[in-house]
């Protein structure tokens, strides 16, 4: 993941960050580009290029807090991933104004300095006459936002977080806005006064906050986060420093508050009510490193189980002094945070903390996409922790006293619940094999694995004599998995094993003779199985090595009509190859620390298909295609297993518990299920519900193959109209 490391360093190194293209060409092109001058990618040329267009920008480069300071990277949805960036310094030197009045407002004299973020300071404003209480319009002492018109957040006008507050003022526990308006260099927001913020608190209670202060902080800020999830945003930014308390030495110097709106988004449109689509785009990441969810850092669209798990890691923040991922420093930062993030498990992280803490850990990071938190069964969680019916309270709790009329109920159904949900966080790696299947017409198939460098030959030839060609290639721990079928409607196959990942010279060799890279594994000492074919419909082919998961090269290729058509990994390093009229219209990626259930499901039902597939011991990554058939019609499946998914294997289809990968074998495009058996093999696919078997060579032997399929979760005897005798 590129942007998560933060860092494709630019190299001239041969097979190290390198992109290489092909395309058809007449010889006298081809012959430039192997003499290294042709540049173009356009048809009718073969040329190598350096890729110089790589560069650090996104998680890894995003969370740039100093020690003790957390600021938040904050962009607008949908801008380039370059304009992303945090710049901490502020955006001008213009001094601020002395006096402030925006349009009928009254005059304010600038006072002391009350604090400052990434995007704005925030200074005291006293009326210079008149004057009223410590809060609302009349208020004799103000807070005043400012942020310079030519700051981060202010390139096309006002703001974000203006037009935020005009949906959202007055929502419960959110500071009342007065004025907004220009004056000068300045956007400047003048709104109630604050106190002190929960990081000044813990910071000024040695740094840690007790069990009781804790509790309440957490309930009444889920009663916050209930009110503004209810109209429609999500905070995106939920961290000690951006809940504030009252102004001390007023009624409201134990209330909380949460301020920022500037990373706020929608999680419902506005107009349809419906909830916002799910999208992952791994070069994106709003929030600040130490508080952001996992699925913040993947570059997931955000939604209402984020805001949550930040304040968990808040709450946990708070109460025990430390998270485990603080201290990490460099460029790749944001990918080790979160990296480090999915390995704690909810155990390691809550240590010493009270029960509740690690259940509502364990909830919330337990939460779909579109999932609506259950608000008062997370209040009641601290239910023990609080004593509900005193008065005295190290922080006010209104909001979740109105909301928790139902608690003594939920804490019952809770138990249960949290029982029930299977962990995410095992803290712990696996390895697993990850099997995609897909159904389609019956056809010859055929697969070998565990195959050792020596072996390979011949289990190849033997498929070549039957016709078949190498569709798909996989490796665990040196030793290959090899899939060979009569369905690639290739025409003529070659292979290399080089100890090179990638070997660019006889690729290049391949593509002069009109081969195009079909599929292509790399091995854990650094090997690669490059398969070359032709009749494909490829008409041109760029491959790309990196030391990250290079999502914006790919990026930038989908925006040159290319698609990934294979992928693999070697160690740490990720081989992309992609391929003009590969016939996917649109292609997306799934880029995550454990297997990604919920976007591949999500990604299917919209239209989406895995078309690739690799992981490292850290990543897995899936490229999901749409094609231009209708790709709903196309049935896949994806089975997670210790080992390759052989005959045994099979009754297990139904069965893993596995959360956490780290191989891949790819077996794509085909059936759904392959058996073998003394040479011969058979399949077996399901349409809708009903299952349709084929077999080969004749109906007694799949039949008596059927003894082992029935075994299969799902498999039921076929009726003699379901076989088809190939
Ligand atoms: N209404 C307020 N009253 C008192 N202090 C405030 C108020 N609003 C903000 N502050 C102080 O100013 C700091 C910065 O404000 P805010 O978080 O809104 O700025 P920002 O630049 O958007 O911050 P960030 O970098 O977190 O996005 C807060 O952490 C807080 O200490």
């Amino acid at each position: 993941m590129p942007d998560l490391r933060g860092g494709a360093r630019r190299s001239k190194r041969i097979n190290d960050n390198q992109e290489t293209n092909a395309g058809l060409g007449t010889t006298a092109q081809r012959g430039a580009a192997t003499r290294g001058r042709g540049r173009g990618r356009g048809r009718g040329r073969r040329a190598l290029n350096q890729d110089d267009n790589v560069k650090p920008v996104g998680p890894g480069t995003g969370g740039r807090g100093c020690a003790g300071i957390n600021l938040p990277v904050r962009h607008l949805v949908e801008q380039p991933a370059e304009r992303l960036v945090a710049v901490e310094e502020e955006g001008s030197t213009s001094p601020l104004p002395e006096r402030v009045q925006l349009g009928n407002s009254p005059v304010y004299m600038l006072d002391r300095k009350l604090g400052k973020g990434g995007f704005g300071q925030v200074y005291v404003g006293r009326r210079i006459s008149g004057g009223i209480g410590c809060t609302g319009a009349d208020a004799f002492e103000v807070a005043l936002k400012f942020e310079h018109r030519n700051g981060k957040g202010c390139s096309s006008g006002p703001p974000y977080e203006w037009q935020v507050y005009s949906t959202l003022n007055g929502c419960y526990g959110l500071p009342l806005v007065h004025y907004k308006g220009q004056q000068g260099d300045y956007y400047i927001l003048v709104m109630d006064m604050l106190g002190p913020s929960l990081w000044d608190v813990w910071n000024s209670n040695n740094q840690m906050l007790t069990e009781d202060m804790v509790a309440c902080i957490a309930v009444e800020a889920i009663s916050i986060l209930e009110q503004l999830h209810h109209k429609g945003f999500v905070h995106g930014d939920v961290k000690p420093e951006n809940f504030l308390l009252g102004q001390p030495g007023t009624s409201d110097e134990k209330k909380l508050y949460l301020v920022d709106l500037g990373l706020a988004s929608r999680w419902k449109e506005a107009a349809s009510g419906r909830h916002v689509d799910y999208d992952q785009k791994p070069d994106v990441f709003r929030g600040t490193v130490r508080y952001a969810s996992v699925h913040a850092h993947l570059g997931r669209t955000g939604s209402r189980r984020d805001d949550l798990e930040s304040l968990a890691y808040t709450l946990i923040f708070l109460l025990r002094g430390k998270l485990p991922w603080q201290g990490y420093i460099g460029e790749n930062k944001g990918f080790l945070v979160s990296k480090k993030k999915v390995a704690t498990s909810p155990e390691m992280l809550c240590y010493l903390c009270p029960p509740p803490f690690q259940q509502f850990f364990e909830i919330v990071t337990n939460m779909k996409f579109d999932e609506e938190p259950n608000y008062s069964k997370l209040v009641s969680l601290f239910h023990n922790s609080i004593d509900f019916n005193s008065s005295i309270r190290p922080i006010q709790i209104d909001g979740a006293i109105k909301m928790g009329q139902k608690r003594g109920r939920e804490l019952a159904e809770l138990e249960d619940g949290v029982q029930l949900k299977k962990k995410v966080r095992l803290g712990s790696p696996a390895c697993q094999w990850i099997t995609i299947y897909s159904s389609r017409n019956p056809m010859k198939q055929r697969y070998h694995y565990n195959v050792m460098d020596s072996r390979l030959l011949q289990h190849v030839e033997k498929g070549k004599e039957g016709g078949l060609y190498i569709s798909c290639v996989a490796s665990s721990l040196n030793l290959w998995a090899v899939v060979m079928d009569a369905g690639t409607g290739f025409t003529s196959q070659v292979y290399e094993l080089s100890p090179i990942f990638l070997h660019k010279e006889w690729i290049m060799e391949q593509w002069e003779k009109n081969y195009y890279i079909t599929s292509v594994a790399g091995a854990s000492n650094g090997s690669a199985l490059v398969v070359m074919s032709k009749g494909t419909p490829y008409t041109q082919q760029s491959y790309k090595v990196s030391d990250i998961f290079p999502f914006k090269w790919i990026n930038k290729k989908w925006k040159e009509g290319f698609s990934v058509t294979s992928m693999t990994t070697a160690g740490s390093k990720w081989g992309i190859v992609m391929s003009r009229n590969a016939g996917y219209p649109t292609q997306v990626v799934e880029l995550d620390f454990l297997y990604p259930s919920e976007g591949i499901h999500r990604r299917w039902e919209k239209g989406y298909r895995i078309t690739s597939a690799a992981a490292t011991e850290d990543q897995a990554a899936f490229i999901l295609s749409a094609s231009k058939r209708k790709s709903q019609d196309i049935m896949q499946e994806t089975l997670r297993t210790s080992a390759f998914p052989s005959i045994n294997k099979q009754t297990a289809v139904t069965n893993l518990k596995a959360d956490v990968c780290s191989l891949v074998g790819c077996h794509y495009r085909k059936c759904l299920g392959v058996l073998e058996r003394d040479g011969c093999s058979f399949a077996w696919q399901s349409k809708g519900s009903r299952p349709l078997y084929w077999a080969e060579p004749c109906l007694d032997i799949f039949l008596e193959r059927m003894q082992l399929a029935r075994l299969c979760a799902n498999v039921v005897k076929p009726t003699p109209e379901d076989v088809k005798i190939c």
